[in-house]
C-alpha cells in the first residue's frame, strides 16, 4: 500500500456486500479483482464496474488485502482457503457474526490465523445480490474491526484502512463483544420486524390500506433474505435468545398493563422506549443532535423532490435527514425535512417564498 491507499484487493463473494465493498474500493482508485462461485453474480458485479474477474493465476504482487463477502455458514472455510492461497496477504471478512467464523479459521488455518482480522460493516439492505450494491452504502457508517489475540498489528491496520477507504469509521472490539453488541442492535430488531410483519399476513386488505410510515419503518428489514438471516441468527443464537426472552417478558408486561388499564405503568414503559431511542448515536457515531422535522406536501409528479431540495439548498439550509410518506391511493406525498433547530426560521421562510405547503 502507498499513502494508505490500496493498490490491489481481491473480493471473494460478489453479492450485496462484496460488490458494494468492491465499488467503494474501485472508487478510491484500487485495482479490484473479483471472484464468486455464481458466474451470474460475478458477471453482474463486473458489469457494474466493481472490478475484473480474478483469473485464478497467482497475482504478482499478491493482493494488499483479501475481502471475503460470502454467507455466514461458509465464511470460515472461504477465509481459511484464502489464507492458504495467498500466503502473504491479510484476509478479512464482512460477515455479521464474528466469534463463530474465527473459531472455524483457527481450526482450519491455525498457522495463518495471524493474517486474519474479522470485520463487519454496519450497513446493508434488506435486498441481496450485486444489483442492490452501492459504492456509498458505507458512508458515515460504523465498521466493526474484530482482531483476535494473535492478529498481526499490520493486518489490523490494513483492515481499519479498508473501513476508512470505503467511507466508514472503524470501531475496534473483540469478536465476542461484537456478537453481544449486534445481538442487540441488529439481530433482535430483525426478529422483532419479522414478528410484527408476520402479523400482517392475516390482516384484512382494507386494514392494510391504512398503512402509513410507522409500520413501514418498523418492518422494512423483515423483507431480508430468510436463508441469510437463518444463518446469521443461528451463528449468534445464545445472546439473541437471551435478549428475546427479555423482550418477551417486556411484551407480556405491556399486555397485562393494558388489560388492567394502568396508564401510569403504560406511560413509564413508553417513556423507556423514548429514552432508549435517544441513546442511539447520530451521524458518524456522534451524539444524536436535536433536529426539527418540517412536513412538506409534495405532488406526486416528476421533478418535485429535486425542486424542493433546490429551494431549500438555495436558502442555505442543510437537510440533516429526509423521510417520505406515501399514503396508498393519494396523488400527494408528505416529505419530512429534518433540519437543525436554528435553521427552522430560514427553512419556513424559503418554503413560503417558493409556494410549498407546510403541514401542521
Ligand atoms: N445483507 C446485509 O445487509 C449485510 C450487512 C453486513 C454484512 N453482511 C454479511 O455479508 C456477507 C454477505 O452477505 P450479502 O448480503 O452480500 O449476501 P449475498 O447473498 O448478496 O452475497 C453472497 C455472495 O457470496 C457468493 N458465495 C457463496 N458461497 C461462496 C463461495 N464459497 N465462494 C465464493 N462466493 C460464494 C454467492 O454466490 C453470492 O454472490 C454475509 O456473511 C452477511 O452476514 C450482510
Ligand atoms: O439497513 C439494513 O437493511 C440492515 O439490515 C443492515 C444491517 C443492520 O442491522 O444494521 C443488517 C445486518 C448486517 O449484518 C449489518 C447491517
Amino acid at each position: 500500500m502507498s499513502e494508505g491507499l490500496f493498490r490491489r484487493v481481491l473480493v471473494i463473494g460478489t453479492g450485496l456486500m462484496g460488490t458494494s465493498t468492491a465499488l467503494a474500493l474501485h472508487r478510491s482508485g484500487a485495482e479490484v479483482l473479483l471472484e464468486d462461485l455464481d458466474a451470474g453474480n460475478l458477471r453482474v458485479a463486473v458489469s457494474l464496474g466493481a472490478g475484473t474477474p480474478f483469473s485464478g493465476a497467482s497475482p504478482d504482487p499478491e493482493p494488499d488485502l483479501v475481502v471475503v463477502g460470502v454467507p455466514p455458514a461458509v465464511l470460515g472455510n472461504v477465509v481459511a482457503d484464502a489464507l492458504e492461497r495467498f500466503p502473504t496477504s491479510p484476509v478479512t471478512d464482512v460477515g455479521s457474526v464474528k466469534a463463530a467464523a474465527l473459531a472455524d479459521v483457527e481450526r482450519l488455518a491455525p498457522d495463518a490465523v495471524e493474517r486474519y482480522v474479522g470485520s463487519h460493516p454496519m450497513a446493508g439492505s434488506e435486498q441481496s445480490g450485486p444489483l442492490a450494491a452501492r459504492a456509498d452504502i458505507f458512508d458515515g457508517r460504523a465498521w466493526a474491526i474484530t482482531p483476535h489475540p494473535r492478529s498481526r498489528d499490520d493486518a489490523i491496520a490494513v483492515v481499519e484502512q479498508l473501513a476508512r477507504t470505503c467511507g466508514a469509521f472503524p470501531v475496534r472490539l473483540s469478536p465476542s463483544e461484537h456478537d453481544e453488541a449486534v445481538a442487540l442492535v441488529s439481530h433482535v430488531p430483525q426478529v422483532a420486524a419479522s414478528v410484527v410483519a408476520g402479523l400482517l399476513t392475516t390482516a384484512a386488505e382494507g386494514h392494510l390500506m391504512l398503512a402509513g410510515q410507522g409500520i413501514r419503518d418498523v418492518t422494512r428489514i423483515a423483507a431480508g433474505d430468510p436463508k441469510l438471516w437463518t444463518q446469521i441468527l443461528s451463528a449468534n443464537a445464545t445472546p439473541v435468545a437471551r435478549l428475546l426472552h427479555e423482550a418477551a417478558s417486556d411484551l407480556q408486561r405491556f399486555a397485562l398493563t393494558l388489560e388492567k388499564l394502568e396508564p401510569e405503568e403504560l406511560r413509564d414503559a413508553l417513556e423507556r422506549g423514548g429514552t432508549g431511542v435517544r441513546r442511539l448515536p447520530g451521524k458518524h457515531g456522534a451524539r444524536q443532535e436535536s433536529f426539527t422535522s418540517i412536513p412538506v406536501l409534495l405532488q406526486d409528479q416528476p421533478g418535485e423532490l429535486a425542486r424542493l431540495f433546490a429551494d431549500v439548498g438555495g436558502a442555505g439550509v442543510n437537510i440533516e435527514d429526509v423521510r417520505m410518506d406515501h399514503s396508498p391511493g393519494t396523488p400527494a406525498g408528505l416529505v419530512e425535512l429534518a433540519v437543525h433547530d436554528d435553521a427552522v426560521p430560514a427553512l419556513l421562510a424559503a418554503l413560503e417564498r417558493h409556494g410549498w405547503t407546510v403541514h401542521g
